[in-house]
């Protein structure tokens, strides 16, 4: 049995960027990453453009213009002033070539066709330049770009519609155990809801990862093997649960194993979670999950969350961690290291009462696990503890 420290290296060593190009319409582009250089195909701004409501002034020596024209935002005609004329502009409008700098309005007095400027104003005033935020051809933005809002935002300015962007990867959720009934079924005696997979899909929409597949498997030996099999083939992650404990009809490593699945690691020094297994076949990795649904979601954020991160060549590939007081006392049974499911706010965490493996209802109110390593057997009020704070 491997630690949860080795275990944790292990997932981030043997996951590896997934480096494989795609290409996405930019409006679906948010929270990839830039796969190469991209070029403005335009400069940006695409003309000389007013900053300001005002006018659009030919500079001279005195601090009167002769008001000749109008030009608004979207007009396409270009005025010709001598020096010491004027034409009346607004916020985003394109500068005549023949203007130098443009007076905000609040410093203007108004006559008729004469206007007059409040003070001297230095060339290129209140204009943005031709291409100031970007030259047509100059990178606009680099490759392994984070797109954010932001960027999304920019690219669309410059008229770019679709992106070549890192591929997330495509994922497989597989259910396995006969007693599974899917919700909205009638429920007879033995049976039980099968919720694994939504709430795993969830947890990876949450965490902007779409491309999902699921698949659900009865207990049964040659039917797991062969499903396995496909699904590790099409796929670049595989997430099982259930089906991977010593029962006699629990036969998902022993097909992983027939399957040839280089095994990185099988049974993990923890609570819950114990028979994780975690390994690789090609380039596909595979997580087989404890069936029992709140060890399935503890392993999903401490163990593939790492994975998926590191597949999408980000940086930060963990959860936060952070020191808290504890409001609440626990002891701990057995010497496994423990992830508790608890509430944190602000510095203070309380551990909930029912942290058994097969409860979500404790899950379902927690914002965070408090971790309790091997050393620590008893965690008393005040004491200060790790905390894993969940995505929120
Ligand atoms: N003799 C031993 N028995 C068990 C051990 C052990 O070390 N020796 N470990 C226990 C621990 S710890 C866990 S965790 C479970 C894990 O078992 P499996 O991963 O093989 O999971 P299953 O037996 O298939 O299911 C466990 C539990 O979870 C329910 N389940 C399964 N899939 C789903 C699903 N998709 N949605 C909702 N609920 C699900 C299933 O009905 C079981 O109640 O093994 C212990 N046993
Ligand atoms: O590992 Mo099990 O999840 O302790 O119940």
């Amino acid at each position: 049995m491997i630690s949860v420290e080795d275990a944790i290296l292990a997932v981030k060593n043997h996951s590896k960027p997934l480096l494989k190009e795609t290409i996405k319409p930019v409006v679906k582009a948010g929270g990839y990453i830039l796969f190469k250089d991209i070029n403005s195909p335009i400069n940006m701004p695409p003309f000389r453009q007013s900053a300001m409501d005002g006018y659009a002034l030919n500079l001279h020596d005195s601090l009167s213009y002769n008001l000749i024209d109008e030009i608004k935002a979207g007009d396409g005609h270009q005025p010709i002033l001598e020096p010491g004329d004027a034409v009346r502009i607004f916020t985003g409008a394109p500068v005549p070539d023949s203007a130098n700098a443009i007076m905000m309005q609040e410093k203007v007095r108004v006559n008729g066709k004469e206007i007059t400027i409040e003070q001297h104003i230095p060339i290129n005033h209140n204009i943005r330049p031709l291409g100031e935020q970007v030259k047509k051809g100059a990178i606009a933005l680099k490759k392994d770009t984070k797109l954010t809002p932001a960027a999304v935002g920019y690219l669309t300015s410059l008229g770019i519609t679709t992106v070549s962007v890192y591929k997330k990867p495509l994922i497989a959720i597989i259910t396995t155990g006969n007693e599974l009934v899917e919700a909205g079924q009638n429920l007879t005696h033995g049976k039980i809801y099968e919720s694994n997979s939504t709430m795993l899909q969830n947890a990876l929409y949450h965490l902007k990862f779409y491309d999902i597949s699921i698949h659900k498997i009865e207990d049964d030996y040659e039917k797991t093997k062969a499903k396995l099999e496909s699904v590790i083939q099409d796929n670049d992650l595989v997430i099982v649960t259930g089906g991977i404990s010593v029962g006699d009809y629990d036969f998902v490593g022993k097909a992983l194993l027939e399957l040839k699945t280089e095994v990185i690691f099988y049974k993990v020094k923890q609570k819950p979670g114990k028979p994780l297994f975690f390994g690789k076949k090609d380039d596909t990795l595979i997580f087989a999950l404890p069936g029992n649904p709140a060890a399935a979601l503890t392993c999903f954020y401490v163990y593939v969350n790492i994975a998926l991160q590191k597949m999408m060549n980000r940086e930060i590939i963990e959860l936060p961690r952070v020191k808290a007081i504890s409001k609440s006392n626990f002891e701990k049974k057995g010497d496994r290291p423990q992830f508790l499911k608890a509430i944190y706010n602000t510095d203070e965490v309380e551990i909930l009462e029912g942290q058994n493996s097969s409860m979500l209802q404790t899950f379902a109110l927690s914002n965070a696990l408090v971790f309790v390593p091997e050393t620590i057997v008893k965690i008393e009020k005040k004491d200060t503890v790790e905390v894993i704070l969940l995505p929120a």
